[in-house]
């Protein structure tokens, strides 16, 4: 560049919505790369993705490779709208980006230009050094959304942000997070897969049934190849269509629900998960096993009618921390043929974890399957990059984001390498089944169901055979100022405001079997309370009690 023409709909002071309104942005207003990205109301977008894009273009030069850019508000309601960016192996951004991002977000129109130039400066240097090599042509930036109406007309403002550049721009349309994930990945590491939606189906699909046909449904199995999946109105309703279109329904069969109605309304995985309530369209009436996407589809969670609940939409929950012990108790099996062959290198395998994963999963990770379970701060930036630490990292949030990642050794041991035994054939397909760039509720459940096939269990088998969840209760808190809360102890210990996490200690006291903590949410102006204790009523009794008390601070 740096002659910088800012289309006047992309500027803060001319910022115009999807509907053509203008939604001036004053100059003084400051956003933040929160947890997944910038996530605000819809109408703030446009300016700001524009921005985004023009970021992730310089970010592409820089490393000749393609960048990702995601249009999707996930689980919040369809008025808002956000935008995060991907790195080259599909990962999120990385931190200091994340920070030239924010710059560039928050300069005034006046601004733009010599905050443009200072980070083009920065970047030129090592940009030179591979233009001097030649090497400019990966360069691109790829860009997916969501079903908001809004995403269109965002999908522009990416384009001509990333045009500034003259960086090539791809529109991959209406995806999952997790596919634009995939797909980034797909582009930069060519032996990984098609860098294409179908590719991505074709990879998934056959890594899927070559496990199947690897599984052996044990004697008297309970197994039912049968799921009504409640796709939250969202993303996964045409997605995950197309990919079961591609697996014959003798595999496994799914319903599909909540297709076509308004975005996360009454539905999605985080619906059931905070509410702990069946999805509308669903009475708990012959719906043996069903599992809720949430609406950019990178989160799953497993549900049924709670069985004896006195709610009467009561929901039994199969979250994240039950997907992830089946997942660590089934390549644990499969893991043990390898180090049987008393080879030279162990393959370690960890379990990390948030403080919201259910006290009775932590307990069955160190307890039953011996593993040490590691909790880090809420955020997938985390649990991805403490799982990585190992040769197969499990990481999941209770709520039903999560994945495997595998280490290059289990590349190149166990997937690339022919395998003669079955456990270890099973286990490189089901590597190939994850998508290990990112949690992809497709690919999960796809995983859950090879695991449940495999141990021959019916939903009450899962529920019964690994543990009983420690009744639970999270509740949200609206506060002036949730920069007045501050925590350490992967966020388990308030140490501002002062005096707080005292009274909480003395109240969780009180209850048996109990354990609660209280974080600032890094998406929300909310303070959130999570509370576990021997009874749901105490539960709910000690998260109440404890939101009075964050209240009065
Ligand atoms: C308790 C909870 O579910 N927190 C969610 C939520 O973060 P908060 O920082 O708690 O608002 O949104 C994040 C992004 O989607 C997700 O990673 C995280 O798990
Ligand atoms: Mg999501």
């Amino acid at each position: 560049m740096s002659f910088l023409v800012v289309p006047s709909e992309f500027t803060r002071a001319g910022n115009t919505t999807h509907t053509g309104e203008k939604f001036p942005i004053p100059d003084d207003e400051k956003f933040s790369y929160g947890t997944a990205g910038f996530r605000f109301d819809a109408k703030k977008l446009p300016f700001l993705v524009f921005r985004c894009a023009y970021v992730a273009s310089l970010r592409a030069r820089q490393l000749n490779s393609a960048i990702g850019v995601m249009i999707t508000a996930s689980h919040n309601p369809e008025e808002d709208n956000g935008v995060k960016l991907v790195d080259p192996s599909g990962d999120m951004l990385n931190g200091q980006w994340e920070k030239y991002a924010t710059e560039i977000v928050n300069a005034s129109d006046a601004e733009l230009p010599s905050a443009v130039a200072a980070l083009e400066k920065q970047m030129s240097q090592i940009e030179k050094s591979f233009i001097a090599r030649g090497l400019v042509q990966n360069a691109r930036v790829v860009c997916g959304m969501d079903t908001r109406v809004t995403g269109p007309h965002l999908m522009s403002a990416a384009s001509q942000g990333s045009a500034l550049f003259s960086v090539r721009f791809e529109n991959i349309g209406v995806v999952s997070t997790p596919i634009l994930h995939y797909i980034v990945k797909s582009h930069n590491f060519p032996q990984f897969a098609n860098p294409t939606l179908h590719g991505y189906y074709t990879a998934i699909k056959e890594a899927f049934m070559e496990l199947y046909m690897e599984t052996e449904e044990p004697e008297g199995s309970r197994y039912q190849p049968k799921v009504i999946v409640d796709c939250a109105n969202g993303v996964g309703a045409p997605r995950f269509r197309d990919l079961m279109k591609e697996i014959p329904s003798d595999y496994l069969e799914v319903e599909f629900r909540n297709e076509n109605g308004r975005l996360n309304h009454q539905c999605g995985a985080d619906f059931v998960k905070i509410k702990q309530e069946l999805p509308e369209n669903f009475d708990g009436i012959q719906e043996p096993k069903s599992a809720s996407f949430d609406g950019d589809a990178d989160r799953l969670i497993y549900f049924r009618s709670k069985k004896g609940a006195e709610k009467p939409r009561a929901a039994e929950l199969f979250d994240g921390d039950k997907i992830a012990c089946l997942y660590a108790m089934y390549i644990q099996e499969q893991l043990k043929a390898y180090h049987e062959t008393k080879p030279t290198y162990n393959i370690d395998m960890g379990i990390v974890q948030t403080a919201y994963a259910n006290g009775a999963s932590t307990r069955f990770i160190r307890d039953t399957l011996k593993m040490k379970p590691i909790i880090v701060k809420t955020g997938v930036k985390y649990l991805h990059e403490e799982a990585s630490e190992f040769d197969i990292g499990i990481y999941f949030e209770a709520n039903g984001h999560g994945t495997v990642v595998f280490s290059s050794h289990f590349d190149s041991i166990i997937r690339r390498h022919p395998q003669t035994l079955v456990p270890l054939r099973r286990l490189a397909l089901f590597s190939r089944v994850i998508n290990e760039t990112v949690g992809d509720a497709f690919a999960d459940l796809l995983a859950v169901e090879i695991c449940l096939r495999h141990y021959g269990w019916s939903m009450d088998d899962w529920a019964e055979k690994l543990y009983r969840d420690v009744p639970s209760h999270q509740v949200k808190v609206d506060v002036a100022k949730r920069e007045d809360f501050e925590t350490t102890n992967a966020e388990q210990t308030l140490v501002k405001p002062i005096g707080l996490q005292e009274e909480i200690d003395k109240t969780v006291a009180k209850y048996k079997e109990s354990r609660a903590f209280v974080r600032p949410s890094g998406t929300e102006n909310i303070v959130r309370v999570y509370a576990e204790a021997d009874t749901l009523e105490n539960a709910i009794e000690l998260g109440e009690t404890l939101k009075k008390i964050v209240l009065k601070y």
